[in-house]
């Protein structure tokens, strides 16, 4: 296997006037072409991790290597990459293209050149013709385009992304979610994205982590994050809806569900009780069910509708697709889908 394009190892970083945070001991890698999502609340450290890559501050102690060079001593504008912000900072008096050739400019490409790159990398973004149109006849999703435009034309090696969606209103944001996700694979450089919005990081990345007060909660893949938290905080970061009561005995777990098979992954958790993580989407509503539930609540939310029932004294929560009116107190079932579940030990915070 190659070389991970980036290794950030130990980095820790201590502001002059902030005593009570640091971000401690760091570390993380990132492969060509792979997208990384750092999640966590707000003031947890995300865009101090990636200032740090960016060059924008030093860390007080560890490593940083692009391309298996240390990279620490390096400003930001010598290390080959690119930051995309909430906002895109465009210059509105200049016209669209004008704002893509900026760095081009600062290069030293002759005019033809620079046009060329521009019109292309314009294209790219799915802004084609736009290059002698006034900034301000754009909307704010183009801008945005225009500002990854910017970014992308002077062929940085490693683009890191402040929530660039999050000024951009919902349909719009995703949208623009959805473009960055097919462009990806198109550009093919790794990337650091920095979000709150769970549904914009589980679309997008290909690697996770979770900050929590300057550490690490969480690494992993998708599947690890989503459905292996490391945790009852990163399982409730994560949105999770339901955990209930069990009693692990090796592979299996009672619970009010009847008896279930513990994920492979969590199956050294020690025997005894432990708190079973379960996904909405794993849970049917079914009259036929031998597993007996009374409604306690149903309220529609667009998409889908949210079903809170009672099961043996135990609320769990059931997202069905569409608009389902139950009443409450209504005697009904549910139906689990056969699958591992997992395990969190009630030691595990
Ligand atoms: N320039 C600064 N000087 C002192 N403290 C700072 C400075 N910048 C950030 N901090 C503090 O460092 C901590 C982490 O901030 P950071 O901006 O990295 O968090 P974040 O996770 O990106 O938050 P948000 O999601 O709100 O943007 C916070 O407690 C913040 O108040």
């Amino acid at each position: 296997m190659s070389e991970p394009f980036l290794q950030v190892s130990d980095i820790t970083y201590r502001y002059d006037h902030a005593e009570s945070f640091s971000l401690a001991k760091q570390s993380f890698s990132l492969g060509q072409g792979k997208l990384l999502v750092i999640l966590g609340p707000s003031g947890s450290g995300k865009s101090t991790l990636l200032q740090l890559v960016a060059g924008l501050l030093r860390p007080n102690e560890g490593t940083i290597l692009m391309g298996g060079k240390p990279i620490n001593h390096l400003p930001p504008e010598k290390r080959n990459l690119s930051m995309i912000f909430q906002k895109p900072y465009l210059l509105p008096f200049l016209t669209v293209g004008a704002n893509v050739e900026i760095g081009l400019k600062i290069k030293g490409l002759p005019a033809r050149e620079r046009k060329m790159k521009a019109e292309q990398m314009l294209k790219d973004v799915g802004l084609e013709g736009f290059y002698d149109r006034p900034l301000a006849s754009l909307s704010g999703g183009q801008e945005q385009r225009v500002a990854v435009a910017r970014s992308l034309v002077i062929e940085p090696q490693l683009l890191l992304l402040d929530e660039p969606f999050s000024q951009l209103d919902p349909l719009l944001r995703r949208q623009m979610g959805s473009w960055l996700s097919e462009m990806k694979q198109l550009w093919n450089i790794p990337m650091i994205m920095v979000t709150h919005d769970r549904e914009e990081a589980l679309t997008l990345g290909d690697r996770f982590m979770i900050l929590r007060d300057g550490a690490t909660v969480q690494k992993g893949t998708l599947e690890q994050i989503y459905y292996e938290p490391a945790g009852r905080w990163a399982a409730n970061f994560m949105g999770l809806d339901n955990k209930i009561e069990g009693m692990k005995r090796g592979s299996k777990v009672r619970t009010v569900l009847g008896e279930l098979e513990v994920n492979p992954n969590c199956a050294h958790l020690p025997d005894g009780p432990v708190d079973v993580v379960l996904r909405s989407e794993w849970l049917q509503m079914d009259s036929s069910s031998s597993i007996p539930a009374t409604i306690e609540s149903s309220v529609f939310r667009g998409p889908f509708t949210d079903i809170k029932v009672n099961v043996s004294g135990e609320t769990v929560v059931i997202k069905q697709l569409g608009l389902a009116a139950y009443e409450r107190g209504l005697e009904t079932g549910i139906r689990l889908d056969p699958f591992h579940v997992w395990c969190l030990s009630k030691e595990m915070t």
